[in-house]
């Protein structure tokens, strides 16, 4: 297969285990910070609040996210932040300066206007999440956790998706794909110019994912970002893992997406047939 598009070379299988690692849903530090807040903290509070891109967006930022945002700059996740990329009902992604001068994505969601019960029939059947209440603020941390989990996990198994780089509380730190100054593209904005190889990609990926014991469920054009020539997937928040009651439905849903889209690029493709490339023979999904 050739390299356009970035396709990864690994050994999905390889690096897999049987182990689902932990999820601590508990308090988390950031929000120890934000109780016991010190005269430090107040300064970073008043001069984050000042900050252009956060005025306009303050319902984002109660005071506990403030206090992720502070233990992350604390512990050198984030030195600066940019602009907004992308702000979204449940979520916001700013671009930032990381360690090193790396540029970085922070995505912070919002505890209040996230549809925690929707989220929450994400998480049941999730061995990661057995126990998980009906509390909202702890629904929304266990998300934000379980993209971070789901991305380290994707990344395991060859799948080209943003680094994940720290999470605290409802904020997430990853690698910016693409630059600030050339931004990475959503496959939908983008003139695709051959088709056949970014589809080879992605469903290689969508096997991947699924070898590695989880379902994208929500992919489509909309969260498959392109950048010089690279294909990378996005958005793990709702990917679930092959235990999950609707997981056969979820993967069915991904497959239409795909293969509709590519599909409109001109390939002779369905639903049907990406389905059976990825888990024809896995009666777990079945229905
Ligand atoms: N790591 C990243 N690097 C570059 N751009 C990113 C990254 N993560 C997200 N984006 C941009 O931000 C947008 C929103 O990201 P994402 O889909 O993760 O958030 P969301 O709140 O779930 O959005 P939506 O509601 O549109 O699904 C993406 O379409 C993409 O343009």
């Amino acid at each position: 297969m050739t390299d356009e598009y970035g396709l990864l070379d690994t050994d999905p299988e390889a690096a897999i285990g049987d182990e689902w690692e932990e999820i601590d849903v508990t308090d988390t530090e950031a929000d120890r910070i934000a109780r016991e807040r010190d005269r430090e903290f107040e300064q970073f509070e008043e001069q984050i609040k000042d900050a252009e891109q956060f005025k306009v967006e303050q319902s984002v930022f109660d005071d506990a996210t403030f206090g992720a945002l502070y233990k992350l700059i604390a512990d050198g996740h984030i030195d600066a932040f940019g602009g907004p990329i992308s702000t979204g009902k449940e979520a916001n992604v700013y671009e930032a300066l990381g360690a090193d001068d790396t540029e970085v994505a922070v995505k912070i969601f919002r505890i209040n206007a996230s549809p925690f019960q929707q989220m929450r029939t994400y998480l049941e059947g999730d061995p990661r999440f057995e126990g998980i209440g009906n509390n909202k603020k702890q629904v929304v941390l266990a998300w934000v956790r379980k993209e971070f989990a789901n991305l380290r996990r994707a990344r395991e198994a060859g799948v080209r998706v943003p680094n994940p780089i720290a999470v605290e509380r409802n904020v997430l730190v990853m690698e910016l794909v693409g630059l600030v100054e050339d931004r990475a593209r959503r496959l939908a904005e983008v003139n695709v110019e051959n088709p056949e190889t970014a589809y080879e990609v992605v469903r290689e990926y969508m096997r991947r994912l699924h070898t590695a014991g989880l379902i994208h469920g929500d992919l489509s054009e909309y969260n498959m970002i392109i950048h010089d020539g690279e294909l990378v997937i996005i958005d793990l928040g709702q990917a679930v893992t092959i235990h999950h009651p609707n997981a056969g439905d979820l993967l069915r849903r991904d497959c239409e997406n795909v293969a509709a889209f590519f599909s409109r690029q001109g390939l002779e493709t369905s639903g049907d047939d990406l389905f059976e490339y990825i888990a024809g023979d896995d009666d777990r999904v079945r229905w």
